[in-house]
């Protein structure tokens, strides 16, 4: 079947979109890319959506235009990504996520992404899988992280000890222990570190005056001195000591966390404030691994855009010691396109009836194909 996955996480930089052929079940999943793209947010839409994912109020006509403004942007993705292809079977639409709450209590988590599924299949005449979170929320989960499952299909190893760390605005961590020890993979895990690439992005927009939107290989950061008690200091966070499952946001990680980060480093040089918040970044994935890892991993995967920054990739490299350090793209998955390939077997679980959560992962009761259906004909 050829699906294609459409996702924009919680940097909003743009669409990626991949067009993948898909085979099999899950462990015995096949999956050919046969085409990526990632096709940025137009300027407007984009401010807009990082104003409402920072709290500025919206009227309920306000909502259903951007709504649809962000569906009409995902179904563009997707008509790109199928050129000079035969027509797809199947998409899987994650959406772009404006607000994430994690459960507390017994109070269910709440997570909303906007980019109608029903709108994407009316207009590309493609069935449709959308609101994937939903359901693992249904059952008292966190509603993310959804990638591990996929990660165990794909990068597990018989023998070696694995973790991919995927950095885009928030991090997330999956462990793969053994095939050969765990053969169900009862043993995965994997939690939301925190910031990825969030407050990099917000400084480096902030001292650039709007020039620059990231720190291009990290090397304005590489040119700081990491000022060690502030990252301490903000590794206090409780965030940091919360067991897994748990999941987070630009609620938590974006703005309201850069303020505190900003004043706290203010009269700090600029290219210190990115080193030491570059520091941070690296400090909160690997101290999560050391509370909360049964053992150390033998290698480390990195995807996502963060993947990119050199200096991060460094830093994480210094705190991990011997253990290697790699990109999923040795292991044959491409960095950028993972999660909307991650999307795309999501919506061919949900076709076939296979449970795309972990409920070790995310703490749902029960481990259950994800995803609402909107049927699409031409
Ligand atoms: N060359 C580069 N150097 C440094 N950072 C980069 C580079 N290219 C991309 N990035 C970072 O990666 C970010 C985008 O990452 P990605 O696309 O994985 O995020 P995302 O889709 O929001 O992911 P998630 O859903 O995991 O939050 C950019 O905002 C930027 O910070
Ligand atoms: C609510 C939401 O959109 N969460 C994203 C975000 O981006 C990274 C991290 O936080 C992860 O938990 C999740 O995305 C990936 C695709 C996941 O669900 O595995």
């Amino acid at each position: 079947m050829r699906v294609v996955g459409l996702m924009s996480g919680t940097s909003v930089d743009g669409i990626d979109a991949a067009l993948v052929a898909l085979g099999g079940g899950d462990r015995d999943l096949e999956v050919e890319v046969l085409n990526f793209c990632t096709v940025p947010y137009p300027a407007a839409l984009r401010q807009q959506i990082l104003e409402i994912c920072g709290g500025t109020p919206l009227t309920l006509a306000e909502l259903a235009d951007l709504d649809e403004a962000i569906a009409e942007a995902f179904a563009l993705a997707a008509e790109m990504v199928q050129q000079g292809y035969p027509r797809a079977d199947l998409i899987g639409s994650h959406g772009q996520t404006v607000f994430h709450r994690p459960p507390t209590g017994d109070r269910l988590g709440y997570s909303l992404q906007l980019g109608r599924g029903d709108w994407i299949a009316g207009c590309t005449g493609i069935t449709t899988i959308a609101n994937f979170r939903a359901q693992d929320i249904a059952l008292g989960g966190q509603g993310a992280p959804l990638v591990p499952r996929i990660d165990w299909c794909l990068l597990s190893h018989p023998t070696e000890v694995r973790c991919v760390q995927n950095i885009g605005g928030i991090g997330n961590v999956t462990y793969l222990p053994p095939q050969r020890e765990d053969p169900e993979g009862k043993g995965v895990m994997g939690w939301d570190t925190g910031p990825g690439n969030v407050l990099l992005d917000l400084a480096v927009t902030e001292l650039s005056g709007g020039k620059f939107t990231y720190d291009a290989d990290g090397a304005w950061a590489r040119q700081g001195k990491i000022i060690d008690p502030l990252v301490e200091h903000w590794l206090q966070d409780p965030f940091f000591q919360q067991p897994p499952p748990k999941s987070t946001g630009r609620e938590y990680f974006g703005l309201p966390f850069w303020q505190r980060c900003r004043t706290e480093a203010a009269g700090l040089a600029p290219a210190d404030l990115l080193a030491t918040l570059t520091e941070f970044t690296a400090r909160s994935m690997v101290e999560s691994y050391r509370q909360f890892l049964p053992q150390k991993p033998q290698r480390v995967f990195l995807c996502g855009g963060g993947a990119h920054n050199g200096f991060l990739k460094e830093r994480l490299q210094v705190h991990l010691g011997e253990i290697p350090v790699a990109t999923t793209a040795t292991a044959g998955i491409p960095v950028d396109a993972k999660e909307a390939i991650a999307f795309a077997i999501l919506a061919y679980w949900h076709e076939l009836g296979v449970a795309g959560n972990l409920p070790q992962v995310t703490g749902a009761r029960q481990a259950v194909p994800l995803g609402q259906r909107w049927i699409g004909q031409r």
